[in-house]
């Protein structure tokens, strides 16, 4: 298969070409860029260069759909809709790491990205590519809005709770927490060394874009849920994901019971780990794992799930590639068999 990377130059994109380069049904790998980058990736970037090469190509629509059989879309919301802007969708495999395609409501897409969409109407040609829980409908799809990477960690958490109907209604609270890799690699006073290091920040508090993903999927599995409280944090580290999750029980449950929930959901997915103990960010850290544990407290009648991921992995990458592999017809750990880096 010959793929295109569009935003190879950035974080997302990087992951792309590193893990695709070890993907046994990927013989070609292309290039794009927006910008003026024109020389080998492999100058920027050293570290693939015993992986891959490649000149970095100006993105060209007509051509650079023509030479591919699928395109990854790792560039920012409202760079995704404007490059894809008139491909034929129904004809090309598409997956896009922004949120462009994610949202079904226009209104809230505008709403929530504080900016307008020029091919909304498309939108309902793509298929949310959260793997696990989508795993029929992106098989049978030609495009995929790939999931963001709280909304990856936190519905992986939830959805066993909520199959089993057993949330108090709008009862949903999500305390997540990111490594700075997950704002990409543009530099900014945010993520400049002396503001990240030895220092915790709460971000975005009720205005996340993820608030309307999460809400969304969570809807098409329990449909009295409204609405969620969700607070993301930013940690000194570079990659992880660790999202803390309490829900109000509708009755007594038993940990063991629980962890039966959990297992039984997750029975055939390879990259989902149901966990014992208390999973931490390095247990999955360079790998498409997300480990869950859940526990309930029968003095608040809450269950508490602990959810983690690698953002640039299950949380974009690495989920894409399922995804694609999903497309293809093969098993969803294709090329993906990695364990995590630890320490
Ligand atoms: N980082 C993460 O953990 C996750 C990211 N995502 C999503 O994946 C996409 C890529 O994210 P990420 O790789 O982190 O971002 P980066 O900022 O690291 O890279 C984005 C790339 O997009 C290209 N680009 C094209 N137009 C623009 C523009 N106007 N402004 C900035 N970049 C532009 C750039 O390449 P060039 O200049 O060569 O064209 C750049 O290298 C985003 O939509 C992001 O929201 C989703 C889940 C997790
Ligand atoms: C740490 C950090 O800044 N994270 C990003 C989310 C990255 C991601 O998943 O992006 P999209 O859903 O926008 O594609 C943020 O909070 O906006």
């Amino acid at each position: 298969m010959k793929v295109g990377i569009i935003g190879a130059t950035g974080y997302g994109g990087l992951e792309l070409v590193r893990l695709l380069s070890m993907h046994p049904e990927i013989s070609v790998m292309n290039f794009y860029s927006t910008s003026d980058y024109t020389e080998d990736l492999t100058t920027y970037y050293p570290h693939l260069s015993t992986s891959t090469s490649g000149a970095i190509k100006k993105w060209n629509k007509n051509k650079s759909v023509s030479e591919n059989d699928i395109l990854f879309f790792a560039t920012p919301h409202g760079v995704s809709s404007e490059l894809m802007g008139e491909i034929d969708f129904s004809k090309t495999k598409l997956i896009d790491l922004s949120g462009d395609f994610r949202l079904k409501k226009e209104e809230t897409y505008q709403k929530w990205y504080k900016q307008s969409h020029p091919c909304f109407s498309k939108t309902n040609q793509f298929t949310y590519g959260l793997s696990e829980l989508n795993r029929e409908a992106i098989k049978q799809s030609n495009n995929i809005a790939n999931p963001g990477c709280y909304p990856t960690a936190t519905l992986l958490g939830v959805a066993p709770l909520l199959k089993a109907g057993i949330v108090q209604k709008n009862s949903i609270i999500v305390d997540a927490k990111s490594g700075i890799s997950g704002a990409g690699k543009t530099a900014n006073q945010t993520t400049q060394f002396m503001n990240r290091n030895e220092n915790l920040t709460a971000y975005k508090i009720t205005e996340h874009q993820h608030i309307p993903e999460i809400e969304q999927f969570i809807g098409t599995i329990d449909s009295s849920q409204d609405f969620i409280t969700f607070t993301p944090h930013l940690v000194p580290m570079t990659r992880g994901i660790l999202s803390t999750i309490y829900a109000t029980s509708t009755r007594e449950i038993s940990n063991e019971e629980l962890k039966e929930m959990y297992n039984q959901s997750y029975d055939d997915s390879y990259f989902v780990r149901v966990r014992d103990g208390v999973p931490c960010t390095k247990d999955v850290y360079g790998s498409n794992f997300c480990d869950l544990y859940a526990t309930y407290d029968k003095r608040t009648n809450r269950i508490t799930i602990v959810s983690v991921i690698d953002n640039l992995v299950k949380g974009a990458a690495g989920q894409a590639i399922q995804n694609m592999n999903l497309m293809l017809g093969l098993p969803d750990e294709t090329g993906l068999q990695f364990t995590p880096i630890f320490p």
